[in-house]
C-alpha cells in the first residue's frame, strides 16, 4: 500500500528515527512527515538534513492523518499536552511507548482511535518485527494505514488483547538486547577459552548474525537447526548439556522475559 498520510512523529530518537527511515525507504514523501523533538540525534540528523524530513521543536499548527508517539513513557504526559489543539476528527494515534496504556493516552488527549504497537530496533535495517493492538475506534482504513506504517520495518503481528503488548515487549521489543548480550557473553567466553578479545568478538558477532540469518531463511524450526549442529556425543552436545540443564538458559530466559513484561506493566503506573 502506498502511504500518502500526513504523519506527525513525536520523538525522533532510536525508535522514532528507525521507523521513519523505514517509511522513507517505502516511499513516504518526506514533505508529509514532521518530526517533533527538542533535539536532533545522530540517527535523525541524516533523515532531516539529507532526506528532507521536516523537524520542529514544537507541534506545528497543522493537521495530520496520524500521530506517532515515540517518546519515552516518562515523557508521554509532556508530549501529549500540546496535541489537544491539533487533533482533527480524522486523526489517529500510533504509540510505540513501552507500558503506556491506551487509557493513559486517552486521558491525555481524549477518546480517540489508538494503535498500541511494539516494534524493535532492527527496524533500522528493515529487519524488525512489531506486535500491535488496535482499540475499537480504529476503523479498517486506520488499521490498514497502521499496518502499512509498521510493516515498513518488518512483519506486523496483531494481538487481540492490549495486555499482550507487554508480553510482546518482553520477547521482541527488548529481545534484541538479549541477543546482543548473548554475543557479548559468547565473546567473553571465547577470551576465557584462550582467544584474543578482538578475534573472540568477531567470531561471536558473525556466529549470532549468521545463525539469525539462517533461522530466517531456512524453513526448518530452530530446534531442527540446533540438532543439525549437534553431533552425537560431540562438542555442541557438551555445551548444550550445560545450557539445557535444569538451571540453564530456559528458566533464565523465562525470568528475563517476565521481568521485562512486568516492568512494562509497572511503567504504566508511574
Ligand atoms: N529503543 C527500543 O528498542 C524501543 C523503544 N520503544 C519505545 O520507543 C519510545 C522511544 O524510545 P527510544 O527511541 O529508545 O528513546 P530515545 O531516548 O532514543 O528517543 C526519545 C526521543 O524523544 C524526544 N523527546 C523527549 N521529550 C519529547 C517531547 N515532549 N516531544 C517530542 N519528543 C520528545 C527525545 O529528545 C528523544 O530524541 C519509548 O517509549 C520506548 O518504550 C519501543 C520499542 C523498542
Ligand atoms: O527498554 C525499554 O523500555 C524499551 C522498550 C522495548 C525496548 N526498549
Amino acid at each position: 500500500m502506498a502511504i500518502a498520510a500526513r504523519i506527525l512523529l513525536l520523538g525522533g530518537g532510536n525508535m522514532g528515527a528507525a521507523m521513519l527511515a523505514g517509511w522513507l525507504d517505502k516511499g513516504v514523501d518526506p514533505a508529509n512527515v514532521v518530526v517533533v523533538d527538542p533535539r536532533i540525534g545522530e540517527t535523525l540528523r541524516p533523515l532531516v538534513e539529507e532526506r528532507g524530513v521536516r523537524h520542529a521543536e514544537q507541534v506545528p499548527a497543522e493537521s495530520f492523518d496520524v500521530v506517532v508517539l515515540a517518546v519515552k513513557p516518562q515523557m508521554m504526559g509532556e508530549a501529549l499536552a500540546p496535541l489537544g489543539t491539533t487533533l482533527g476528527p480524522e486523526t489517529f494515534v500510533i504509540s510505540v511507548a513501552a507500558g503506556t496504556t491506551i487509557a493513559t493516552i486517552e486521558a491525555g488527549i481524549g477518546e480517540c482511535a489508538v494503535v498500541r504497537a511494539m516494534p524493535n530496533t532492527p527496524a533500522l535495517i528493515g529487519r524488525g518485527i512489531t506486535g500491535a493492538f488496535a482499540n475499537a475506534r480504529v476503523d479498517e482504513a486506520g488499521r490498514a494505514l497502521a499496518d502499512a506504517l509498521l510493516a515498513a520495518s518488518g512483519p506486523v503481528e496483531w494481538v487481540d488483547r492490549e495486555e499482550l503488548i507487554d508480553a510482546v515487549t518482553g520477547v521482541s521489543g527488548s529481545g534484541p538486547a538479549y541477543v546482543f548480550h548473548l554475543a557479548e557473553c559468547l565473546a567473553d567466553a571465547g577470551v576465557a577459552a584462550g582467544l584474543p578479545a578482538d578475534l573472540a568478538m568477531r567470531l561471536a558477532r558473525h556466529t549470532v548474525a549468521g545463525a539469525g540469518e539462517l533461522m530466517i531463511r531456512s524453513p526448518e524450526p530452530p530446534e531442527k537447526l540446533r540438532r543439525n549442529v549437534t553431533s552425537p556425543n560431540g562438542t555442541t552436545q557438551a555445551a548444550l548439556d550445560v545450557l539445557m540443564a535444569e538451571d540453564g538458559l530456559a528458566p533464565l530466559m523465562q525470568r528475563a522475559v517476565l521481568a521485562a513484561r512486568d516492568r512494562a506493566a509497572a511503567l504504566a503506573k508511574e
